[in-house]
């Protein structure tokens, strides 16, 4: 039965493991590859995999936003082509394919978002028409009801391009500041560069940000088995509330939507799972945000229902009128 499996008797070929090229998928793969080495006993090489979303230079929402990135590396996976992938979870499409398992989550990073901004400007510092740049909606959403909210005046301008060429804008100048997740910089060795953490009570981040999926074929039981080890619990119950919420707003990666589940802790124990959501019309002039508890879940079925509960909280409060408007 496990005649041709990765981790089968017998089987002495390095584990591939799939990764894109960009710098950070690079050095996510880079980190996932030393922990699978070290629980599986064997070597980890990475494959490089080009993908659509590499080489296209259109705007994420025009190329169709979800998963755009991940494509290619799943078909990899379903050939046979590599054993297992790292994502980005908050690149990941909701709908988990036939034949595919998210065998571990790991331990999150920070979920924040962070501004890098010219002379070590913070938020509430950047001057009046600063021009801030971000290509996600969701951002440009809850920053533009910030400015609304407390009489700011700052600018969104929609950017793409990977870490490299977002602070580049700042760099050249062209830029006053642009908004990137804590992780990918953390991931890069970059976090010293960024000049503010903007509180998640100001920008609630991507559903799964600052979460990695690792994913192999459902026919690799035993490597799925191994990779488990790696799975943090309460990351998983985290990002399955949060990736929930998502999928039951039917909303894509790409859509003006945030969602952060963390754990409320009473003394010692830790005793509620909390989920935050938002939803918001990308000029910031409404937004839905609603927050809800309950039990730590103690499965899948359990931490997506909560994720649901919130959905259904916010639809009732208008948050489908908001997700149509998905053009910059
Ligand atoms: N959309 C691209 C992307 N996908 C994951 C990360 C950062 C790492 C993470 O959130 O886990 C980034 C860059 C960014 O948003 O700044």
């Amino acid at each position: 039965m496990t005649d041709n499996s990765p981790l089968g008797a017998g089987a002495t070929k390095p584990l591939r493991l799939g990764t894109r090229r960009s710098k950070l998928a690079m050095a996510q793969s880079g980190l996932i590859a030393d922990a699978v080495s070290e629980v599986t006993g064997r070597a980890v090489e990475l494959v490089e995999i080009t993908t659509y979303g590499d080489t296209s230079r259109e705007h994420l929402s025009q190329i169709g936003g979800t998963g755009v990135f991940v494509a290619a590396l799943r078909d990899a996976l379903l050939r046979g082509e590599v054993d297992f992938a790292v994502h980005s979870l908050k690149d990941l499409p909701t709908a988990q394919p036939e034949g595919l398992v998210l065998a571990a989550v790991p331990v999150r990073e920070d979920p924040r978002d962070v501004l890098v901004a010219r002379d070590g400007l913070t938020f509430e510092q950047l001057p009046s028409g600063a021009r801030v740049g971000t290509g996600s909606p969701r951002r440009m959403a809850q920053l533009n009801a910030y400015a609304r909210n407390h009489g700011l005046d700052f600018e969104t301008v929609p950017i793409r391009g990977n870490v490299d060429t977002r602070i580049g804008f700042v760099r050249s100048g062209e830029l006053d500041a642009v908004v990137l997740a804590a992780a990918g910089l953390s991931r890069l060795g970059r976090i010293g560069e960024v000049t503010d953490f903007l509180s998640v009570d100001t920008v609630l981040p991507a559903p799964g940000q600052g979460a990695l999926a690792i994913e192999c074929a459902a026919t690799s039981a035993d490597l799925a088995a191994a990779l488990a080890e790696l799975d943090d619990p309460y990351t998983r119950a985290a990002v399955t509330a949060e990736r929930a919420l998502l999928a039951a707003l039917e909303a894509g990666c790409s859509a003006p939507v945030g969602a952060l589940a963390d754990l409320l802790v009473d003394g010692q124990a830790v005793n509620e799972l909390r989920l935050r959501g938002v939803v918001g019309s990308t000029d910031g002039s409404s937004l839905v945000q609603m927050s809800t508890t309950g039990p730590v879940p103690t499965s899948h079925d359990d931490a997506a229902a909560l994720g649901r509960e919130l959905a259904s909280e916010m639809l009732a409060k208008g948050a489908a009128g908001l997700m149509g408007e998905r053009a910059l």
